[in-house]
């Protein structure tokens, strides 16, 4: 039965021009369209269930008919065809439940509400033709982008500029002159205009004279240990705009943050200063740029429903891709970069905790949010679900608000936890295990498009000798300024992350080894010219750079070895230069010869 709903095609995709309302009638048109089949396959099963010819596998699939209907029914407004539905898939449910005992009266059962659905089906249809605007057609899909276009490659295009966070100022507050200098020359790093004042009455004046884009307040001052958030509530009171502030503190206590949310401040940090911890709250505060929109795959037998829980959720500024056929969700997640799968729990070929536990079984897919949606409400069954490793719950039907209240509750914490699990503390870029397994991604990618790929190994010149001349936390300047330079220089699909210690890991998609050599010349150029100041010492670094290629180096791991090795070569031949790996790259080579990449190289 499912198999012959199967072929039937997905409804166009929504144009996005088009009101809501629209759109819902549209779905709900094609859902009716859809249902004399529907209930053709259900007439069909229980003839033959009454010829004694039914196995169990059909009594499986009438009831994911019956329940989809139930849900769907209810979803797009009719609810005497989904009570209808709601009773025969009950009935269905005992048959199941007695072990074929009671198989024999189920025809018996199903047959008079079988005649209630067909008798439903259409007076909705006749409801259904006065509703609509006569004569409307579906939109045709919007073209696809002709393949194997060539992106853009020149050089230059792929030199972004950074963030514009230099028009963001921020007035740093803290009585202790060395941790404000400290703080304020790494924000500097990062690209943010930084005041430091060492005490309230000079902050308050500045501010009077100019509103800063955030401030970063100490709590405790010798003054008083809630004097930062008595400033802030101060520096409130007149003002019709309030300035975000985040409070830094030694004091962990309740009652600390409980004075900081009080008084208004929309983060609070612990001392000692996570610097991209704090970044990451200051850039989310001052960002004028909307975030991301989230995006959801949603995955349902019942195409009309799959498309419009996708329609109320773009309609809410998500990013929503429909799917009906369970096979095809693992190669759309290659491709379509999903926060969160909304999925229905009967679906006939592989239900929804099947394909729970089949995500959760791939490493990448570990951590994705599923919530099931799902006319299921008996809470056994619920918790049987949801123990493969979902996340929720919701019961069709559900009201478009509450799904777009819950989906981007859900996925936006998700986005914070994920972050925090793969970025690395000191500069926030891509750790070691997330930026490797970018690499796989990305070789899998490359090899399905036969595009190229590049993959570039960073390593800071003496850097060592950095540390032990200007000291640990001028060492740490500098790595957050290589990062920044790699952040904001390359484009947004490359990847960048920090590889251990001072060597950090670029993946660039789409670009052969020459046009990388170009790309990266031009940050070591400008990253060499950059001026580091240490207890008014002024110091410059350099770093060198192994790059490898795919295809010439077929798997990420022969990428990893031939980038190392070239890496290896560039320090050899003088450093300060990017050196590309060819074939003897490829051959194992003594491990003497490896640049021992973290420390003590
Ligand atoms: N400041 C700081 N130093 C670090 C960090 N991680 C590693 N290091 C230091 O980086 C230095 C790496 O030095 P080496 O591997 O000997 O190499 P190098 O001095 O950079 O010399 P070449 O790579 O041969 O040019 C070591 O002193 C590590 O302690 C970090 O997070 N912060």
């Amino acid at each position: 039965m499912a198999a012959e709903r199967g072929n039937a095609p997905m409804p166009a995709a929504p144009n996005k021009a088009e009101s809501f309302q629209i759109r819902k009638a549209r779905l709900r048109a094609s859902f009716l369209s859809q249902l004399p089949g529907r209930l053709a396959d259900a007439r069909r099963a229980v003839a033959e269930l009454r010829a004694g010819e039914i196995d169990h596998a059909h009594l499986d699939a009438l009831y994911i008919l019956f329940h989809t209907l139930k849900g769907s029914g209810a979803t797009f407004g009719f609810r005497q065809i989904s009570d209808a539905a709601k009773s025969a898939e009950q009935a269905v449910r005992r048959a199941m439940d007695s072990g074929g005992r009671i198989e024999a009266a189920l025809p018996g059962e199903l047959e008079p509400l079988m005649s209630d659905l067909d008798a439903l089906a259409l007076a909705a249809a006749v409801q259904v033709d006065l509703e609509v605007t006569p004569g409307f057609e579906l939109p045709e899909p919007e073209p696809e982008p002709a393949s194997g276009q060539a992106p853009d490659t020149a050089p230059d295009a792929r030199l972004g500029q950074p963030a514009d966070r230099s028009q963001r100022m921020v007035y740093l507050c803290d009585d202790d002159p060395d941790l404000a200098a400290q703080l304020a020359g790494q924000l500097g790093c990062f690209g943010y205009r930084v005041r430091a004042f060492t005490n309230l009455a000079d902050l308050r004046e500045a501010v009077g004279i100019k509103r800063p884009s955030a401030m970063i307040l100490d709590v405790v001052f010798p003054e008083d240990e809630n004097a930062g958030p008595k400033m802030l509530a101060e520096l409130r009171a007149g003002e019709e705009e309030a300035i975000p502030c985040i409070f830094i503190s030694c004091r962990d206590d309740f009652g600390g943050r409980l004075q900081a949310v009080r008084a208004g401040g929309s983060a609070y940090c612990t001392k000692p200063i996570k610097t991209v911890e704090l970044l990451e709250f200051l850039d989310r505060l001052t960002n004028p740029h909307p975030p991301e929109p989230i995006n959801v795959l949603v995955v349902d037998d019942d195409r009309e429903l799959a498309q419009f829980h996708a329609t109320v959720l773009e309609e809410a500024g998500m990013v929503a891709e429909a799917v009906s056929d369970p096979e095809q969700v693992l190669s759309l997640l290659d491709t379509f970069d999903a926060d969160l799968v909304l999925m229905d729990m009967y679906m006939p070929d592989c239900s929804g905790p099947e394909l729970s536990r089949i995500l959760r079984q791939i490493p990448g897919h570990v951590s994705l949010p599923i919530i099931y949606v799902s006319s299921e409400t008996d809470v056994e069954r619920q918790h049987k679900a949801l123990a493969v490793g979902a996340d929720g719950f919701l019961t069709k039907p559900i009201e478009p608000d509450r799904l777009i209240a819950e989906v981007s509750l859900r996925a936006e914490r998700m986005r914070i936890l994920h972050s925090l699990m793969v970025r690395d503390g000191l500069t926030g870029l891509f750790n070691h295990n997330a930026i490797m397994q970018f690499l796989e991604v990305a070789v899998a990618n490359a090899r399905r498009a036969g595009t190229s790929l590049c993959f570039a190994m960073i390593d800071v010149d003496h850097f060592k000798s950095v540390n032990d001349t200007y000291g640990h936390p001028t060492g740490d300047q500098v790595l957050m300024a290589l990062s920044r330079t790699l952040r904001l220089r390359l484009r947004e699909d490359d990847l960048v992350g920090r590889y251990g210690g001072e060597e950090f890991a670029v993946v660039l998609n789409g670009v052969g080894v020459r046009q990388a050599k170009c790309i990266l010349d031009a940050l070591r150029t400008s990253f060499s010219n950059v001026t580091f100041f240490s207890d008014g010492q002024e110091f410059r670094c350099t770093f060198s750079v192994g790059v490898s290629d795919f295809p010439t180096f077929d798997s990420p791991e022969a990428m990893t070895e031939a980038a190392d090795r070239a890496l290896y070569r560039a320090k050899k031949g003088g450093r300060n230069r990017v050196e590309i790996a060819a074939g003897q790259d490829a051959l194992p080579e003594p491990s003497s010869e490896s640049t021992g990449t973290s420390d003590g190289s």
